[in-house]
C-alpha cells in the first residue's frame, strides 16, 4: 500500500522530499555507481527545485552520479514553452553553480519529432544504452521515479481510460491524442513503472483535493495514478500539502 505524507507548507514538502531524495541517491550509488531518475512536467520541476536547490541540501546531491531521463515528454522542441526538459532547465538545470559537477540529461532526440512512434522508439533505444548493461531483466530499473498527479488522476502521459494503459510490451510509447496540449507526446510504460526500485508522487495544491479523494477512496478504480499505486505499493511515496490532502479518507496517512 501505498504512503501518503501529507504537509503543512511546500517548504516542509520540500524539505522532507530532499530527505528522501539523498537517502535514495546514497542507496542508488552505494548499489551501482549512480542515480537514475525519471522527472515528470507540470508544476513537479519548481518543488524539486526548491528541494534541491535549497541551502539545506548543500553538498548533500552528488549532482555527478546523477542520470536524469523524463518520466514523459511533449513532442516540441527542447526549447518551446511546453517542453518537460525546457521546464526542468529553467527551474534547475540552469541554475546548478557554474564549474560545479552537471547531472547527465538525457532528453528526447528531438530530429523525431514528426514520427511519435520514432521519436518513442529512439528514447527507448537512449534507455536500452543507459539500463542495459547492469539490467538483465527486460525494463530498465529506475531507482527513483519523481512523478506528477494531474487533476484527471493521469501520471506521466498515461490518461484516464486511455487504451495506453494496457501497454504491456513497450518501454516509451507515443500517444498522439493526450487530452491535455500538446497531444502529442512520449510517455514511459506502466511495465517500466512497475520495475521501479521507488516512486514518488507530489500534488499541492486544492486543484489537487478531488483527484486525491478519489484515487484513495477508490484504490480499484483504474486511474493512472491508482494504478501506480496498485503495481508499485509500498515502494510509492506521496509527498502532498494540506491543501492537497484535506478529505482524503486513507489509514496509511501521516501529517508532518
Ligand atoms: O502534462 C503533464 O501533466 C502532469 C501533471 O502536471 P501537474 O501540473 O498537474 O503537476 C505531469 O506530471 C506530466 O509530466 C506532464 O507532461
Amino acid at each position: 500500500m501505498a504512503h501518503l505524507n501529507a504537509y503543512a507548507s511546500k517548504d516542509a514538502l520540500a524539505s522532507a522530499l530532499l530527505t528522501f531524495i539523498v537517502e535514495r541517491q546514497s542507496h542508488a550509488i552505494n548499489r551501482h555507481g549512480r542515480f537514475q531518475v525519471g522527472v515528470s512536467g507540470g508544476s513537479l520541476p519548481s518543488i524539486l527545485a526548491q528541494a534541491l536547490l535549497s541551502e539545506e541540501a548543500h553538498g548533500q546531491i552528488v549532482w555527478d552520479k546523477w542520470q536524469i531521463f523524463f518520466a514523459d515528454e511533449r513532442a516540441v522542441p527542447l526549447d518551446h514553452e511546453d517542453s518537460n526538459y525546457g521546464l526542468l532547465k529553467k527551474e534547475l538545470l540552469d541554475k546548478l553553480p557554474e564549474g560545479a559537477p552537471q547531472p547527465t540529461v538525457v532528453p528526447i532526440d528531438t530530429d523525431y519529432l514528426d514520427d511519435t512512434q520514432e521519436l518513442a522508439d529512439q528514447y527507448e533505444q537512449a534507455l536500452v544504452r543507459y539500463f542495459a548493461p547492469r539490467d538483465s531483466v527486460l525494463k530498465p530499473i529506475f531507482d527513483l521515479l519523481l512523478l506528477g498527479c494531474g487533476p484527471d488522476g493521469h501520471t506521466c502521459s498515461l490518461f484516464p481510460g486511455h487504451e495506453l494503459l494496457r501497454e504491456n510490451d513497450a518501454w516509451v510509447a507515443p500517444i498522439e491524442d493526450s487530452p491535455k496540449p500538446p497531444p502529442k507526446r512520449i510517455t514511459l510504460t506502466l511495465p517500466v513503472i512497475k520495475h521501479a526500485i521507488k516512486a514518488v508522487f507530489i500534488a499541492t495544491g486544492a486543484g489537487k483535493q478531488e483527484i486525491l479523494k478519489q484515487i484513495f477512496g477508490d484504490p480499484e478504480g483504474g486511474l493512472p495514478c491508482t494504478l501506480v499505486n496498485h503495481v508499485l505499493e509500498d515502494k510509492v511515496t506521496w509527498f502532498v500539502d494540506y491543501p492537497a490532502v484535506e478529505g482524503v479518507v486513507y489509514h496509511k496517512k501521516s501529517l508532518l
